[in-house]
């Protein structure tokens, strides 16, 4: 079973994208196996070092968005991209608008290790 530490890592690290441009959230979303079933309306991918997004764990402390305690920003910018879906994207046909920017990231952790889990928001 994929350890929610490896899913966090197939769903939001991409260090070195190869395929930019338009299509990359179509390519990236369906590679990353979150168009199966249903198209996953809203993700982030970071692309930086994968030890980078780790330290995040160890930043600024925040509450997440549902309340929990174990949220983390960034301290500094990271470069990402949001995929969002189109409106009128229809399964299985998921189409997503690929957007990057430079923004602090806030991730969930868990765990000993204590390691990312959870995307919760760029800001
Ligand atoms: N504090 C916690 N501590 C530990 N675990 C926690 C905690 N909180 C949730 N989980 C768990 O995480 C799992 C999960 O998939 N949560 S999820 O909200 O649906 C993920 C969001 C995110 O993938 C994506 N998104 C969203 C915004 C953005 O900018 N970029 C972006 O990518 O959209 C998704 C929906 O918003 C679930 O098992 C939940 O139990």
């Amino acid at each position: 079973k994929e350890s929610r530490a490896m899913k966090f890592q197939r769903q939001h690290m991409d260090s070195n994208p190869t395929n930019y441009g338009p299509n990359y959230c179509n390519e990236m979303m369906r590679r990353r196996q979150m168009t199966d079933g249903r198209c996953k309306p809203v993700n982030t991918f970071v692309h930086e070092p994968l030890a980078d997004v780790q330290d995040v764990c160890l930043q600024g402390n925040v509450t997440c968005k549902n309340g929990q305690p174990n949220c983390h920003r960034s301290v500094s910018k990271m470069n990402i991209t949001d995929c969002h879906l189109r409106r009128g994207s229809r399964y299985p046909k998921c189409t997503y608008e690929t957007t990057q920017e430079d923004k602090y990231i806030i991730v969930a952790c868990e765990g000993d290790p204590y390691v990312p889990v959870h995307f919760d928001d760029s800001v």
